[in-house]
């Protein structure tokens, strides 16, 4: 493998924190090829994301803020549980959940925020997700909708438009609507909005926003995903679904925990209540293996 010297200068720590070799330059796929890359599972997407020459000078300079990219490993939660992916994780969050497990992409009381996420040339995250030779990424944050401006010639658009060979999933705090050009490029979208925490309910739950996912639910390119510590966040959930009308068959509850005994504890205690509501269950299966560490 050649260090490709036309990408913009990266420190040594933003390169460490892309685990998988910076430096290959980003394949361009045949029109033939990429038509013929089987979508591993869910709907067709609208478009067929195609690099072109801008695109790739675009991706050496606009950035990200880049917390870390991770895999292979597998989805720890929500619809796609077990499912073998990978992980961007971008900085910065509009929520200050209290039991938050990434606390440095926006936690700048506790946090060196822009040291744990360094503006990250989009070139080099897509040669990372290149290098993990996995079907499925999972975009997260954070709250990586936070970087999804109105048109898709933003570093996001540009980072999706880069990585055509996988099947783009999602999670976000569901707090704001997605532009349509996301909505094209991505396969699933889990929306995880926020019961029974400390930000107050207009910053957590926005109607018009949990309509839009909700429309999306019924699309089949989303699902709810709710953390749940105690029957009291459960009944909120209930509320919350029955005002926004949301089917249950679209909900995955899940278990609050860092260790895999607080979420075993939670979900033991929950599973009953969760099964008489009609919603699904995810556990934290990553939580379940390897307790409290990052980058897995
Ligand atoms: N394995 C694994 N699965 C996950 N699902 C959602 C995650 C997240 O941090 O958003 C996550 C994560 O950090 N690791
Ligand atoms: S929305 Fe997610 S990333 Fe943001 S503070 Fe809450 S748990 Fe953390
Ligand atoms: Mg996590």
């Amino acid at each position: 493998m050649t260090e490709n010297t036309d990408l913009p200068a990266v420190s040594d720590k933003q390169r460490a924190r892309i685990v998988a070799q910076p430096g290959l330059e980003v394949p361009l796929l045949p029109r033939q090829a990429r038509a013929a890359t089987p979508r591993p599972q869910g709907r067709p997407l609208r478009v067929d994301p195609c690099r072109t020459p801008s695109t790739t000078t675009a991706a050496r300079t606009l950035t990200l803020p880049l917390s870390e990219v991770f895999g292979p490993t597998w989805q720890g939660e929500g619809p796609y549980a077990g499912r073998r992916c990978g992980f961007v994780r971008l900085g910065e969050c509009n929520l200050t959940c209290e039991w938050c497990d990434t606390p440095y992409t926006w936690d700048r009381a506790r946090h060196d925020v822009t040291a744990e996420c360094p503006p990250t040339a989009v070139a080099d995250i897509a040669t990372a997700v290149t290098n993990l030779d996995v079907d499925v990424m999972v975009l997260s944050g954070g709250e990586p909708l936070l970087h999804a401006k109105r048109t898709p010639a933003c570093a996001l658009g540009v980072l999706l438009d880069c990585t055509p060979f996988v099947s783009w999933h999602v999670e976000t705090n569901g707090t704001i609507p997605p532009p349509d050009w996301l909505v094209e490029r991505v396969q699933h979208f889990t929306a995880s909005p926020k019961v029974g925490t400390r930000d107050p309910e207009h910053r957590r739950l926005n109607p018009r926003a949990l309509t839009a996912w909700r429309e999306l639910c019924d699309q089949g390119a989303a699902a709810f995903k709710f953390v749940c510590r105690d029957e009291a966040d459960l009944a909120s959930v209930h509320s919350l679904c029955a005002r926004m009308k949301i089917d249950a068959a679209h909900v995955w509850i899940m278990p609050e925990g860092r260790s895999a005994q607080a979420v075993l504890d939670a979900q033991r205690d929950l599973a009953p209540r969760i099964r008489d509501h009609g919603y699904n269950l995810t556990t934290r299966l990553h939580v379940l293996t390897y307790d409290d560490r990052r980058g897995v």
